[in-house]
This record gives structure tokens, sequence and C-alpha cells, in this order.
């Protein structure tokens, strides 16, 4: 299977990765393991069989397949790209001294924070975005969400919005997250509004976005910070590198090291039941299922990207590979 599209594979509906995401989705689509999210209420409401795939390529080609037009929150997946705005507000540096680059090994939520830095250990996990979150800069509440809806716009390609009663439904729901910032802000790791942060927070969560949109997101990534449909720049590309890596390292939770070995890509995943995949240079995929496995993870997006990992040789130390 050749990676990049030739002209003859552009062509969607005839094309091999037409044909695998084809087949990869009738595979899975009957596979019925795991439950939806449920601690936060309006999450439980999804329709569990809803499946979408899909791949975007960096020069610009859309391949999927499934419900890749269905709506639904964002959630921890808000954590990688909010990281990257984090960066290009403060620079490296600074970001650092708030926020560390080490997997936990622990769940999404666990309220710990490094023993002798007292920073959170990453942002990937729910401590480091909520840290990340209160470094976002603006003038007050609207100015701060703006500029994330400003920059989610820049990757997906069109105007995006909060889901106000998912929002709602964690905000009067989020006790964990809320003691997680209580503990930061004893540390003086965060600032005193923590409520504004938690806030913005649960609206960087909330945002509502399809398969296709977490697909062209991390096929901006894959391409240096540079939509591929729209061409507009949506990240420095100086930072690309950092993201990478902590997703690489911390984005699948505890699930990260089994991850990095068998799939062996930079990844993302949200309890909203989406995961995306970065292959630098070459293409972003999105999954989009809403049962999970014990960890939050997607159950059928892990499986969907490990079979198409080795299906495509995308596993980033793949001798066969470009290396
Ligand atoms: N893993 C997730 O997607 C968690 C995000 C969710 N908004 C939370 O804070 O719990």
């Amino acid at each position: 299977m050749s990676l990049m599209a030739n002209s003859q594979d552009q062509e969607i509906g005839s094309s091999p990765f037409s044909e695998v995401l084809k087949d990869l989705h009738s595979q899975y689509k009957s596979l019925q393991e795991g439950t939806v999210a449920k601690y936060i209420p309006e999450l439980a409401k999804v329709n569990p069989n809803l499946f979408s795939i899909c791949i975007a390529t960096t020069d610009g080609q859309i391949y999927e397949v499934g419900d890749y037009q269905q709506l639904f929150t964002i959630q921890s997946i808000s954590k990688v790209f909010v990281y990257g705005q984090a960066l290009e507000d403060h620079g490296r540096d600074y970001v650092l001294t708030r926020v560390g680059v080490e997997p936990t090994g622990e769940a999404f939520n666990a309220i710990i924070l490094d023993e002798q830095s007292k920073r959170p250990y990453n942002p990937m996990v729910n401590a480091g975005a909520i840290a990340t979150t209160s470094l976002i800069k603006g003038n007050g509440a609207t100015e701060r969400l703006n500029r994330l809806l400003e920059m989610y716009r820049r990757y997906i390609g069109r105007d995006v919005f909060v889901d106000i009663s998912v929002f709602t439904s964690e905000r009067s729901t989020g006790h964990r997250n809320r003691a997680t910032a209580h503990l930061m802000l004893n540390f003086g790791m965060i600032d005193q509004n923590i409520e504004e942060a938690l806030d913005l927070y649960f609206q960087q969560c909330s945002v509502m976005v399809n398969c296709r949109d977490l697909a062209v997101m991390a096929a901006t990534l894959a391409n240096k910070g540079v939509n591929p449909i729209s061409k507009e720049k949506a990240v420095d590309s100086c930072y690309i590198k950092d993201i990478l890596s902590v997703m690489y390292t911390c984005g699948m939770y505890n699930f990260a090291g089994e991850w990095a070995y068998k799939i062996g890509i930079p990844a993302k995943s949200g309890v909203c039941g989406g995961i995306i995949a970065v292959v630098p240079g070459q293409m972003g995929i999105g999954v989009f299922s809403p049962l999970l496995d014990a960890r939050g993870n997607s159950l059928r997006g892990v499986k969907v990207c490990e079979e198409l990992s080795q299906r495509l040789g995308l596993h980033l130390f793949e001798c066969a590979g470009n290396w």
C-alpha cells in the first residue's frame, strides 16, 4: 500500500485509502464492547452506534466513511490545540515552568502533581490541561474564549461553537476538575481566578466538531501547522515538535506506552469517543465511536488505528518506512 495518494488514488470512492476505510468500518461496526462516558450526564445521551473514520492528507485529499458529518464535543482532544496556543502566547520556557512533559501512567483525571516541581505532569491530562488553559491570553473571559474559537477556526477551516448543554452539564458536575484546580492554586501553579480557568476549560472541551474536522486538524499538525485545505497557518511551525512529542508520550493517558509501541504515531483521544492521530508530513486521521474502554479511549478507535498503522505501514519506526 503506497502511503501518499497518487493521481489515480485521489478520487474518493475508488482509491485504496477508501477501500481500507470501508473495510475497517464494516469490520468493526458490529463490535459492541465498551460503554459511553456517563460521568458527564449530557455525554451519556450519545448514540453508541455512531462510527466514522476519516483521513486527510497533507496534499489536501479527504477520505471518509460512516457518520462523518455527525457533530460531537471535542473533549480532551482540545488539549493538544490549546497547548499550542499557550506556547504561542508565552513561549516554550515559560510554559515549561507551569506544566511538565512527563507521562503519568495514571488515568486522565488523576489528581496528582509532580512531587518536586508541583507542576502538573503534562498538558494531555486534565490537571495539565487546566493549567495550560489558565495561560491563554486575553482581556477577560469573552476575549479568551473568542481567541480559542478563532484558533479552532484556523485548524478546521470553519467557525465552531460551544454546545451549551454539554458545557453546563460538565460545569455543574466537574467537581474532580475543580479539586484539581484548587490543588494547583494551592501550589501557585495557576492564578487566583480558577473558576474562570475552569469555565474556559469546560468550554474548550464542549466545542462541536465532526470526524472530518478531526482529520483536518490532525492533518494541519502533520503539515507543519498549515491547514492543508484552506492553506491557512494555524500554529507556528516551531511548536509542532513540542505538540507532537507530548501527544506521542502522553496523548493516550495510561495506554500511551502501548499505543506508541503498537501503533507508533502521535495521537490524542477524548471521552466523546474521538481520536486524532498524526503521521508527520503525510496525513491526519480522525476516528469517532463513543464506546470507550476502561481507560477512556474509543474502543473501535484504537482498533481502527492499530489496523490502519499496520496496513499502511504508519509506525514511525517501521523499517519499511521512509527513514
Ligand atoms: N478525557 C477527556 O476527554 C476528559 C475531558 C473532560 N472534559 C473532563 O475534563 O473530564
